[in-house]
């Protein structure tokens, strides 16, 4: 009889029939020996250290079933026995050496596991389920929302499957249109990839790529990607070959839309917390929300640099605030994954100037063009320790907190005239903050103790000493002016009573 072992608990000398899913306890171990009519007939000769007893029979699962695990649970068995204690001890270390490589950020094995697993998982449940069988005659196209260099951008919706669009739709019949918009539920964007403009449609696949990405690694993140189809007719806004990207509708409005109102950040109150700060004054009022921004803007942040992407292009704009009050990143145009080298071009700057750090590109100049993807992905935590790419989306997080507490900031010349300021003053915010010309209104972030304006300078900033210098997602999260959760308890509280309406 065997028993594996439990990595700290016990060794047992076996026949190597049964594992043991529990570690044992030493005065009990002649119990095992007579656990039941195979176990009784097999009396083990173990040696347990400490650990816990198994409680019941089905705790021992039999290794006969599983001939991979036995044969290498005996090979492993084989190889320690010949081992002396140092070479076990040596054999240990660089096992664990390996896990830490293996599972430091950006994540080697779990990055092998989702490209290897996941993501064929994935396409397989899509063939399955029909998302990849998206098609043109799925969907109308309605007005223009934004335009990027690689693509136009519409609202949509989806046609149900009983309706046909073309013969419904009728210019001037306002009557029929409202009736079809009633059916039209299911609002999605559209992204038309623009035919004939060099780099288009290799962008277009990037944000494909990364849209599938990050809908397996962290969905929450983002706006949830419904997929992809080429056209196979031209009509309307459709060209016959033309790629479209589609994903769900997750909000009317950006962060950058509620930002242009003078009423901000109070025209974001009801969608992130209800009715729950009332009785609160202004000031404390606005920093509660203002903070709920921010945290959901870092926590994602943290979440996408966990899986090794840089999103590159963290604006107001690129913040879709949905109807729950989620803030969701879109735009993955510019992203780079940096476990494996994608969408990693080096001297590429894609990448809007008035939220992009001081070193502008996301690696020093002089790192070559990424190796095939494997030997990418072996060398990423390497990488990623000396460069901390991470920290580039960290500046412009800095920037949105910044544009969301300082009024005169929020307007496109205003941060045109911050960002030239702070370049005089070698992005040190300290120094802009005594000497700008026009006197800011940081009340916001001087509230407690100035929590805010400390964070901000930790955020806005150069890189320093071996490119650190600045806080990552994680150590932002960490920092003082999130550790008092007002922003939480009441976004906690907003739920309960928007679950009772
Ligand atoms: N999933 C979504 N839900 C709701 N609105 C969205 C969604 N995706 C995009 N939008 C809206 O469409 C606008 C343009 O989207 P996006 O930034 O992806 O396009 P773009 O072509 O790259 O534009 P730009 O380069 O100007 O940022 C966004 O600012 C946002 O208002």
């Amino acid at each position: 009889m065997a028993y594996l072992p439990s990595p700290s608990a016990f060794t047992i000398k076996h026949n190597p029939r049964f594992i043991c899913t529990r570690p044992l306890r030493p005065n009990s171990l002649h119990n095992l020996c007579f656990f039941t009519n195979r176990l009784k007939n097999h009396p083990a000769k173990c040696h347990a250290f400490f650990g816990n007893i198994p409680d019941a029979l089905e705790e021992t699962i039999p290794l006969d079933q599983f001939p991979l695990l036995r044969s290498g649970y005996m090979q492993f068995q084989n190889f320690t026995e010949d081992l002396s204690e140092a070479q076990k001890w040596g054999f240990l270390v660089f096992a664990g050496f390996t896990w830490i490589y293996l599972t430091a950020r950006p994540g080697v094995l779990i990055g092998a596991i989702d490209a290897y697993l996941l993501a064929p998982l994935q396409l397989g449940f899509n063939s399955l389920t029909g998302k990849t069988s998206l098609k043109r005659s799925d969907f109308v196209v309605g007005n223009k929302l934004g335009e990027g260099s690689f693509g136009v951008v519409y609202s949509g919706a989806i046609v149900p499957k009983n309706l046909i669009v073309e013969d419904k739709v009728q210019k001037g019949r306002r009557g029929k249109s409202m009736e079809l918009d009633k059916k039209l539920k299911d609002k999605v964007i559209l992204k038309k990839v623009k035919v004939g403009i060099q780099g288009a449609e290799e962008c277009a696949d990037f944000e494909e790529w990364f849209n599938y990405r990050l809908s397996r690694a962290a969905p929450e993140t983002c706006a949830e990607f419904l997929g992809s189809f080429i056209a196979d007719k031209t009509s309307s806004q459709f060209t016959k070959g033309g790629k479209w990207l589609v994903w769900k509708y997750e909000g009317d409005q950006s962060l950058a839309d509620y930002m242009k109102d003078r009423n901000f950040p109070f025209n974001l109150e009801s969608v992130m917390f209800g009715q729950v700060l009332q009785g609160v004054d202004t000031v404390k009022r606005n920093a509660l929300i203002i903070k709920q921004v921010m945290r959901q803007i870092i926590t994602s942040l943290k979440k996408i640099h966990d899986t090794g992407i840089v999103h590159r292009d963290v604006k107001p704009a690129n913040l879709v605030v949905t109807k729950r009050g989620q803030i969701k990143l879109i735009d993955f145009g510019a992203a780079t994954d940096l476990r494996i080298g994608k969408n990693y071009v080096p001297n590429r700057g894609l990448l809007d100037p008035d939220y992009c750090p001081p070193e502008l590109y996301v690696m020093p100049e002089e790192t070559p063009s990424p190796p095939p993807e494997p030997i990418a992905a072996l060398l990423s935590p390497i990488l990623w320790q000396l460069n901390s790419p991470d920290l580039f989306d960290m500046y412009s997080a800095g920037i949105v907190l910044l544009q969301m507490a300082v009024p005169t900031l929020r307007s496109t010349a205003g941060l045109k005239n911050f960002n030239s300021e702070l370049k005089a003053f070698k992005y040190d915010l300290n120094k802009w903050r005594e000497y700008t010309r026009r006197i800011p209104d940081l009340t916001i972030l001087d509230l407690d103790s100035g929590r805010g304006w400390d964070l901000a300078t930790k955020l806005i900033s150069e890189r320093g000493f071996l490119r650190r210098g600045r806080l990552s997602a994680d150590a932002a999260l960490r920092h003082p002016y999130f550790l008092l959760g007002g922003d939480q308890a009441a976004a906690v509280l907003s739920k309960f009573s928007f679950s009772r309406d």
